[in-house]
């Protein structure tokens, strides 16, 4: 009997690490519905870094709410590898989110009386996790944080806090890093940075980033854009470029 081999010629490219099937989210505001969310079918592989655009209150955040299990879809599914998130408990969610995806606010979400390394290492040292000291040293000297460890957040610019956010979200090798305006608080200069350090993870750590902004320039940087209107997927981009997104987001905002 013959055993069938992989033909070497057409690799099987593993699975996406992030898939959405039907999501919906629909909010009753006083006997009106929103449909925030109206059928969205995405998905997102290792490695890659896609930012999510579209005109203000086109579904955005609710779209990365429900991706990242911090908002329940009125209906549909979101698998994070095997695990079918929605549908889990809020007990359940915690620790998916504790454990397996890491977050990037707009406002840095350090704590003040922490020293940047201390920032860094606080979520591994409240999931009693054993600290890759390589991964630790590796990712701290990327981003260019090793002369400020022992300085508290008060004590540095916003683009240190940011670096300091994105190292404490990558420390872990989480599944994918979901970056919710990451650059909104930051100069152009300290945005430029985050962003070219949240490309090199996706490129050299094999990262998977999912980034919510409304910046061109932002969205530049990653490897594919998506973009929503009314709360569905209309369009998307690969390797863009700030106009060609600009452009795009304009068409989108006059139809
Ligand atoms: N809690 C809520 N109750 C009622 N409506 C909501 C709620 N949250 C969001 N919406 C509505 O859902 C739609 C999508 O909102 P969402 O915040 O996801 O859009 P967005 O694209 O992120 O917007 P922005 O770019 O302005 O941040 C909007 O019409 C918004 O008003």
């Amino acid at each position: 009997m013959s055993v069938p081999t992989a033909d070497p010629a057409s690799p099987v490219s593993p699975p996406p690490v992030v898939v959405a099937r039907g999501l919906t989210k629909t909010y009753d505001t006083g006997g009106a519905q929103v449909h925030a969310l109206a059928g969205v079918d995405v998905e997102f592989h290792r490695g890659a870094f896609t930012a999510i655009m579209g005109p203000s209150g086109s579904g955005k955040s609710t779209l990365m709410h429900c991706l990242a299990g911090l908002d329940v879809p009125t209906s549909g599914t979101v698998h994070l590898g095997r695990t079918q998130i929605t549908g889990l408990r809020d007990a359940e969610l915690t620790l998916l989110r504790r454990d397996r995806i890491g977050f990037i606010f707009q406002s840095f979400n350090l704590l003040p009386m922490l020293t940047a390394e201390q920032n860094i290492l606080l979520p591994s040292q409240i999931a009693r996790r054993k600290v890759d000291r390589d991964r630790f040293d590796r990712i701290v000297d990327v981003v260019g944080l090793r002369d400020r460890l022992h300085h508290l957040p008060a004590k540095l610019s916003g683009g240190q806090q940011q670096r300091v956010a994105v190292a404490r979200a990558l420390l872990n090798a989480p599944e994918v890093v979901y970056a919710d305006e990451p650059t909104g608080n930051l100069d152009s200069h300290s945005g430029t940075e985050v962003l070219e350090f949240l490309r090199s993870s996706t490129k050299e750590m094999q990262q998977t980033v999912v980034m919510v902004t409304h910046d061109p320039v932002a969205a530049s940087y990653a490897d594919r854009v998506v973009f929503l209107r009314d709360g569905r997927l209309v369009d998307e981009v690969a390797d863009p470029t700030a106009e060609l997104v600009s452009a795009r987001l304009l068409k989108l905002e006059e139809a």
